[in-house]
């Protein structure tokens, strides 16, 4: 679930600096690699590598990144390896030179590589779907076949890319000499929003970003999100073009963006995050009230960070005290993005820690998210025993994950889901609860779709195994799972990290 963001600078002014603040607002989307290109008088300037933006870059990168447009990635890998050498954004020298950065992932990457070599006679140097959107785009671009293209070349192009490409993508580029463009899949699965923003000269500056939170940070307001299929070019003049590119499309985004992903304070398709949450929290308090009626929860605790906002608002309605029992390291980053299984479980350890009178002899109500792999839960529900709960009970924002997801979050692997054939009593065992409850389906999507009256339908696929693009197969999800499951991603053998192509500058 990376995060993009482009700037253009109507008053010609540097966006480096802003580029890189607009990443650390969007860390929480990828925590792996970092990289920033800017464009000026013709030519690219780039940074990228892997680890997170505050020490991707140096001062001495910053100076060389000149233009006054530009854009950043940053990385949580679905495909492709973790090289560096698959950082974002890509590049291609033909036609016209463009660099592009993407969230998401593509589900016909084999089928698209073959067409690439095959048909359109271009080359791919790394295992990353990101580096085959673009050349796609590319491919269609040089196919309006003109010695200089303008925003209607970049509409033309997209639609194509529509045509050829399935899965999850929100992208944002530059094509050299037009300015910036970005497209969102007709499904809108990723998410991909707009600001402006007035500059000292009077002209209007533009920010494209995967959520409104990184406007926030810079002084843009929202200025609307790019429809499903919609594809947008900004000029460095600071001139912005909107076309709809897709005959067909289908507004579905990933739910999963509401229950984990996305910042509380970012607003998505127009929905609060942060009330969708506060909704999560007030229909599994509920459920609860239903279900385990006369209970005796004697404190509600979130597990930090993100379950905070949706167990505040379950323990209000519950009317059972919420306490935060454990406090949160808060230089490590998100362990359910990080790339492995061992490191993951060691981070949960060392990222949360228990205050123990909060525990002693109380039936403790623990609220997460989601439970994903179990790996925070299970070592959640020891360390509020080991505090001393007399119970430990278990409650689930969201339901419980049974599916590999396909678009752009990493969980391939059915095996590695902990509720994949397991009823919710044998997950509880699993992780050691004495009672766990799931929030219920139709339950999540009423607490995110009521705050939209445009939105009706999600992509609910690692909940519901319903898959929105309608072309998932089993085969699909075999192969995914045989090529990206824990143990193969180990195994992997990591290329070359030095990234073949353009330069990074003053590395
Ligand atoms: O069942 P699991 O595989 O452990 O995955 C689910 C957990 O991972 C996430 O937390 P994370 O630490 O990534 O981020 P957060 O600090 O934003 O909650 C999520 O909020 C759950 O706590
Ligand atoms: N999380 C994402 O959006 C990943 C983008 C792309 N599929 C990659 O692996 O680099
Ligand atoms: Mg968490």
């Amino acid at each position: 679930m990376c995060g993009v963001v482009g700037i253009v600078s109507a008053m010609g002014a540097p966006v480096n600096q802003e580029i890189y603040d607009a990443l650390t607002i969007l860390q929480h989307r990828g925590q792996d690699a970092a990289g920033i290109v800017t464009h000026q008088g013709g030519r690219f300037y780039q940074r990228k590598e892997n680890g997170l933006v505050k020490d991707v870059f140096r001062t001495r990168h910053m100076r060389d990144l000149h233009g006054s447009t530009g854009l950043g990635h940053v990385r949580y890998p679905t495909a492709g390896s973790s090289s560096s050498s698959e950082a974002q954004p890509f590049y291609v020298n033909s036609p016209y030179g463009i660099v592009l950065g993407h969230n998401g992932n593509l589900t016909n990457t084999e089928q698209l590589s073959q067409e690439i070599y095959q048909q359109d006679l271009r080359h791919l140097n790394t295992n990353s779907d990101s580096e085959v959107l673009l050349n796609v785009f590319a491919h269609e671009l040089m196919n309006q076949k003109k010695l200089f293209v303008d925003q209607k070349d970049i509409f033309n192009a997209v639609r194509s890319v529509h045509r050829r490409v399935r899965g999850g993508y929100a992208a944002i580029g530059i094509v050299s000499g037009v300015g910036l463009f970005a497209f969102r899949d007709p499904y809108a699965l990723r998410p991909l929003i707009v600001g402006k923003r007035v500059n000292a000269a009077g002209s209007t500056d533009y920010m494209i970003a995967s959520e409104s939170v990184a406007l926030d940070g810079l002084g843009f307001t929202r200025y609307r999100d790019v429809a499903p299929g919609e594809a947008v070019v900004v000029t460095p003049e600071g001139q912005i073009f909107f076309e709809q590119c897709h005959d067909n499309p289908v507004y579905s985004p990933c739910i999963f963006e509401f229950v984990y992903f996305a910042r509380p304070d970012s607003m998505i398709d127009d929905i609060s995050v942060y009330k969708s949450r506060l909704r999560m929290g007030e229909k599994l308090a509920e459920k609860i009230q239903r279900e385990w009626q006369g209970h005796d929860i004697d404190v509600v605790m979130p597990i930090p960070d993100t379950s905070r906002t949706s167990a505040l608002q379950l323990a209000a309605m519950l009317n059972v005290p919420y306490r935060e029992g454990f406090i949160k390291n808060r230089y490590i980053g998100r362990t359910f993005i990080m790339p492995g299984q061992t490191q993951r479980k060691k981070s949960v350890r060392q990222k949360l820690n228990a205050i123990d009178l909060e525990f002693e002899g109380k039936n403790v109500l623990l609220v997460d998210d989601s439970i994903v792999r179990g790996t925070t839960s299970g070592e959640i529900v020891q360390m509020a025993r080991d505090a001393g709960a007399k119970n430990v009970y278990f409650a689930s924002a969201a339901p419980a994950v049974r599916y590999p997801y396909v678009y752009g979050i990493d969980m391939p692997s059915a095996s590695e889901l902990v509720a994949n054939n397991r009823t919710t009593e044998e997950v509880a065992a699993f992780i050691g609860a004495d009672k766990l409850i799931y929030q219920d389906l139709d339950d999540l999507v009423e607490a995110v779709g009521a705050g939209s009256e445009l939105i009706s339908s999600f992509d609910t696929s690692c909940f519901s195994g319903v898959y929105v693009t309608g072309d998932i197969t089993p085969e699909y999800l075999a192969s995914i799972d045989k090529s990206r499951n824990d143990d193969a991603k180990t195994q992997q053998k990591t290329p070359t990290p030095e990234a073949i192509g353009l330069h990074n500058q003053g590395s």
